[in-house]
Order: C-alpha cells, then structure tokens, then sequence
C-alpha cells in the first residue's frame, strides 16, 4: 500500500558544489529476495540493512499475508521467521504490492508452485505493467492466471497443486522473469532449467546458493543456462544487505555535473551485473574512482569517489551493457545532457515498460529544458550541450515513476533554471532518504514548485 496518493511537487535549484559522504540505503533487489527466501525457509533470516522503501516494506507485508512472521526491531533489524518451501498459506485479502514490479513478480513466482490462490494488485503505474511475461512461464509449473486484459493487475494466481519442473528460455532480458521461474521451481520435484541469452542481475542466483539450494550456472551458446534442483530444504540466514548502485548513481552523477563537487559514496557493490553505469561514466570522461577496492562476501565492492568533470562527451552505450544498467538510463540522460556531443542508447526496449515509459518521460522533460533528444522503439539519443549550457527551466511529470523524479532532481542542480517534477512522492519508494541526503551534500530540493 503505497503512500503516494498525495503528489508532491519538488523544485530543484542550482547549487553550491556537492561534498562530503552519501550513504545510500540497502539494496532494492537484495532486500526483496531476503524477505522472500527468509519466508521460504524454516527458521529465523536476521536481516541488516534492508531498504526500508515502500516497494520493500510491500514485500513485507505480502510475506506476512502467506504466513511468514515478520519483525522489525527498533534498530532496524529485521526477523522472519519462515513456513518453508511449499508451506505458504492462503492470504485473506488481496496482496497490495504498490509500485514494485520486483515485489509482485517474485512473489507470484514463489507461491506458483504451492496449493493456495491469490489476488494480486498496485498502483496505477504497477497496474499497467505485463505480467505475461511471469504467468506465461508460470502456467507450465500448472499455475493458472486471470488478471485484466493484456495480463494486466489486478490478477488472481491459482498456485498449481501437482507442480511439475520447467525447462525455459526467458524471451526479454529479465532478472524478474528468471527469477520468479525459479522461484516457482523451488516447490517443483526434480531440476527445473532457465536458460537467459543475456546475462541480468544474478542475486536470486546466488542468495539461493547462500540458502542451501542446489543450484548450477554454466555460461554456454545458448547464454546462462541455470540448473536449480526442486524441493531443498533452505536454511536461514544472516544477511547484510549491501548498499545500492541504483542509488548511488544519483550522488554520483550528480557530483559529475555540479562544478567543484567531490563526493564520496562508500561500500558500493560492483557486481558486474549491476555496475554497468559506473563503466560508462568512466567512458564519458568522468572523474569516478574506485577507492578501497576489495571483496565482501564474494563480490567486489568499492569506495566510490565522485568529482566534477567538465570535460564529458558522448559516447555510444554498448547494447550488450543495457542489462547491467537498466535502472540507471534515466540519470545517464541527464549526464549526457552536461556532456558534448551525442550519447547514443540502443537495445533498451525494456525502458519503455518499466514505472512508466522511460524513454518517453525523460525525453519530454529534457526536451523541455532544452536538451534535444531523438528516439524511437527500442533507442534514443541525447545530445549533449556541454557544462553551463543546459537551459532548464521545466516542470515534468514523473509519471509514478521514482527514477525519473530523481533524474529531473540532479538535472535542476547544474541546469541554469530550476527543474520541478509534478510529483516527488514516488520516490520513497527505493530511496526514501534522498532529499535528505542530497541536501546534507549541498543540493537545494524545495518542495513546491517553481515560481513560473
Ligand atoms: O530483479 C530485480 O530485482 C530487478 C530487475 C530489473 O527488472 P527487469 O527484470 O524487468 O529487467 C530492474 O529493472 C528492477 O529494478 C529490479
Ligand atoms: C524498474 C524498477 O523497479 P520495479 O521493476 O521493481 O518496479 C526500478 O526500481 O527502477
């Protein structure tokens, strides 16, 4: 049940440089699984630094209504006492899971295979989105579905009562899709098989190994192809969830393009799967270092250090990097607004069909503060004018859409007039502290708009 019924409009200003330290919040895709395997095993999963955004505390909620226990102490440390692989109980009401498509996807996934039904619904944003895309695999594990036309929320999923396992190749690169399929596989008897052509983020993968599940990757011609062997017995966990790319990238380029700035965002998770923007940046000519580089729980994590950098330029995004950087198009936009010359993004259909369509609502609101943009189904291009030459002067609408609300904030720090967005609310749902903590680094967010 998300909080935004309320809309809030933000107006963000011109600023001083940005300094000192960002420390972003947990995980979005780490934090949703915790609470999702924690309620698949038997067992108490203690949780430290869980986002405590509102598509997370959704999640929460849902695992509550299929009988898990879940706790928060007043430290901010989470318990779930889980029923075990298969051992989901029946909710009693429809299960709200706002604006996450991560939420409801995986969670549709996970109770497939187990004899309850469910009624699954969201905002009007999530409400939009395609669910064929999980159902479709779902139905041959014999879940059924009904939802609006379109495969569309609100949808009952009438989990199937003799599961068999699956063998399936993901049609769309989708770490959602894989990773409700093998959820859905933890409850079918034998080895069920997801086979991805590109490689997406793998935190299902490993975070099934963390608990116990048998589980293989081999990378062969036909792209990733997962074995996870049905019915283990998972074992809880301790977890520390590790802070988010997704987030930082937006102290991070914010620092790039605001003269003088030089940020610090420490213990940054550089898994390949998910630090795609950090490359690119560096590509573009960013000042962006990696300090204390090292490995925590078997993935590299770094200090990042941000400064500005007056020299950007456009550069053509590698297609095959998209799947590491899907989230971050929105703020890479607004980079390449500051940088010279054109930055060409192909391969990224899957913009169109997130919160809202990110490639339609970033290309609006640039082109209204004066950044010109091309674009068509599946690319766009931004061309840049280079520092101290981005009018702005706009108000967007972020369409339900916490990413593009955020975008459009960064762009109002260096643009010469204040950027507004329509509707700020959406933003707390991945990164409920981000007012605040652009403004301890300097930033000027007013809430309001902006006198005309
Ligand atoms: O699995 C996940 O945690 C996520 C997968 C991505 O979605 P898709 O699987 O639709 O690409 C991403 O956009 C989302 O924010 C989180
Ligand atoms: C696409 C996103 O999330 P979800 O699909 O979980 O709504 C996102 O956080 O950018």
């Amino acid at each position: 049940m998300s909080a935004h019924g309320t809309p809030i409009p933000m107006t963000s200003h011109k600023c001083s440089p940005l300094t000192g330290r960002a420390d972003v919040p947990g995980d979005k895709s780490i934090s949703h699984r915790s609470l999702i395997l924690g309620a698949l095993c038997v067992g108490e999963t203690v949780i430290t630094g869980l986002l405590e955004g509102e598509d997370v505390l959704d999640t929460a909620r849902a695992m509550r209504a299929f009988g898990a226990e879940v706790t928060r102490d007043d430290d901010g440390t989470w318990h779930v006492h889980g029923v075990g692989v298969g051992g989901f109980a029946e909710p009693a009401n429809v299960i709200d899971c706002g604006n996450s498509g991560t939420g409801v996807r995986l969670i549709m996934g996970a109770m497939a295979t187990s004899p309850v039904t469910a009624t699954f619904t969201g905002d009007a944003s999530l409400n939009k989105r395609p669910m064929a895309r999980v159902t479709d695999p779902l139905a041959l594990f014999g879940a059924q579905a009904v939802g609006r036309s379109g495969g569309r929320l609100p949808m009952t999923i009438v989990g199937a009562t003799d599961p068999m396992p699956v063998r399936y190749e993901v049609p769309v690169p989708s770490a959602q899709v894989k990773s409700a399929v093998l959820l859905a596989g933890l409850n079918a008897p034998g080895q069920t098989v997801v086979i991805e052509r590109e490689a997406t983020r793998d935190h299902t993968e490993r975070m099934l190994a963390g608990f116990g599940a048998e589980i293989v990757t081999e990378v062969t011609e036909e792209g990733r192809v997962i074995t996870l062997t049905g019915r283990p017995e998972l074992k809880p966990q301790s977890i520390v969830v590790p802070r988010d790319p997704s987030s930082a990238a937006f102290p991070v380029c914010a620092a790039l393009i605001v003269p003088g700035s030089d940020v610090l965002v420490p213990n940054i998770g550089l898994n390949p799967t998910r630090a795609g923007l950090f490359t690119t940046l560096r590509e573009m000519g960013a000042d962006l270092e990696y300090e204390n580089l090292r490995e925590e729980g078997g993935e590299p994590v770094a200090d990042l250090r941000a400064r500005f950098s007056p020299d950007l330029r456009g550069i053509e995004v590698p297609p095959e990097r998209a799947a590491s950087m899907i989230d971050e198009y929105p703020v890479l936009s607004v980079v390449a607004g500051f940088a010279k010359g054109a930055t060409v993004m192909r391969g990224v259909k899957e913009l169109r069909v997130k919160e809202s369509d990110r490639i339609a609502a970033m290309a609006a609101g640039l082109r209204a503060g004066g950044v010109e943009v091309e674009d068509g189904p599946d690319w766009w291009i931004v061309h840049g004018r280079g520092h101290g030459n981005v009018p702005g002067g706009q108000v967007c609408a972020s369409h339900l859409d916490h990413r593009i609300a955020m975008s459009f904030m960064v762009m109002g720090m260096a643009a010469e007039a204040p950027v507004g967005v329509d509707d700020g609310s959406p933003i707390a749902t991945s990164f409920p502290i981000f007012e605040g903590l652009m403004a301890g680094l300097g930033a000027d967010i007013r809430r309001g708009q902006a006198p005309a």
